[in-house]
């Protein structure tokens, strides 16, 4: 006999509408693996994933397709674009102008797909700060080190340039916190394995409850549950102080969870180190999150109801 919820599942598997199309924005220094990881997350039929085609006044490298890889088109052609709101969202980028066009972003998601825009910081920007519905991720390199390996081992550009792009990079790593995620592209394969978590996390691809994110989270009430009950007592009576002192509202104190607030935060926190720069995997193996969480207890603030969000 299904459970409710399993039976409920299965029916919005039917109702296919139990995710929500995104705009998936995937920025990242030039040379760390946007390209490589969006030919591989596009192989997923599972994720409704689109690519969108950007237009651009950069010449086309050897081997890129017109219409496929980008819209090659003139100066005054993309100006045009602008002009007549064409573009979602536009930027230059070391001498080249880039730009989203918007009308088949938005048929693709009329249509339940999510799409990918692979973009630099300052459209990515525009975009986060302009549109519904957007889901943003940063990719960053192990090491510097390696991020002007993979660029030099592309033999895309010149040397010169290649100068130009790591600059660029050096100005676009602080803004990864601009991003909802951010992710290391250790290997392909696990970045890949990463964002397709994230985006059945955020719901944005068919719901599936074995994600990391979920498995993690299941694993935390049982650690906080064996460790750390005799914390989320303190907690929940640090909170009622603040209420009764009227530091806090009674409405705040009536929805705070003690045990709920630091199963939460201790995943977020774990996921989201793991994401950007940590083994992924680890965050299966419960001896592993154990001695993390051991690490994370120091940063939880047990006076306040608000956490801190740091790395
Ligand atoms: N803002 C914006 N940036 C774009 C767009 N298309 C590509 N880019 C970004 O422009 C930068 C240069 O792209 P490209 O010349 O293909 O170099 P690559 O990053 O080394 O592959 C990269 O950061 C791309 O993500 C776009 O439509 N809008
Ligand atoms: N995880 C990785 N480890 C090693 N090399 C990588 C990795 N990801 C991508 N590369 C290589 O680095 C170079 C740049 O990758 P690319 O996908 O073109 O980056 P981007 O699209 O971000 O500019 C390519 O030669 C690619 O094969």
């Amino acid at each position: 006999m299904a459970t409710h919820s399993e039976a409920s599942q299965k029916n919005n598997h039917e109702s296919k509408k139990d995710y929500q199309p995104r705009m998936v924005i995937i920025s990242g220094p030039s040379g760390v693996g946007k390209g490589s990881i969006n030919n591989i997350l596009r192989t997923h039929p599972d994720l409704h994933l689109k690519y969108s085609v950007s237009m651009t006044t950069r010449q086309p490298r050897n081997g890129e397709k017109e219409g496929l890889d980008y819209f090659f088109v003139t100066p005054e052609r993309f100006r045009e674009a602008i002009e007549k709101k064409e573009l979602i969202e536009w930027a230059q980028f070391v001498g080249n102008y880039y730009g989203t066009p918007r009308q088949y972003v938005e048929a693709e998601m009329a249509k339940g797909n999510n799409v990918i825009l692979e973009i630099e910081v300052d459209g990515a920007t525009q975009a986060i700060n302009t549109e519904k519905n957007v889901l943003s991720i940063f990719l960053m390199p192990p090491t510097l080190k390696d991020l002007a390996s993979r660029l030099q081992g592309r033999q895309s550009e010149s040397p010169e340039v290649i100068k130009k792009r790591l600059d660029k990079a050096m100005l676009e790593v602080p803004l990864k916190h601009n991003y909802q995620y951010v992710v290391e592209n250790d290997t392909v394969q696990n970045a890949v394995a990463k964002i397709t978590d994230i985006l059945r996390k955020e719901k944005a691809a068919p719901y599936d409850k074995t994600t990391v994110y979920d498995k993690l989270k299941k694993m935390m009430y049982e650690i906080v549950h064996e460790d750390y009950g005799f914390f989320v007592k303190n907690w929940a009576a640090n909170i009622k102080n603040l209420k009764d002192s009227g530091l806090i509202t009674k409405a705040d104190y009536k929805n705070f969870d003690a045990e709920e607030k630091l199963v939460s935060t201790l995943t977020n926190r774990l996921y989201h180190r793991n994401l950007a720069h940590g083994n992924f995997q680890d965050l299966h193996d419960k001896s592993y999150v154990r001695k993390e969480v051991q690490r994370l207890m120091f940063k939880i603030n047990f006076f306040s109801i608000a956490q801190k969000y740091d790395e």
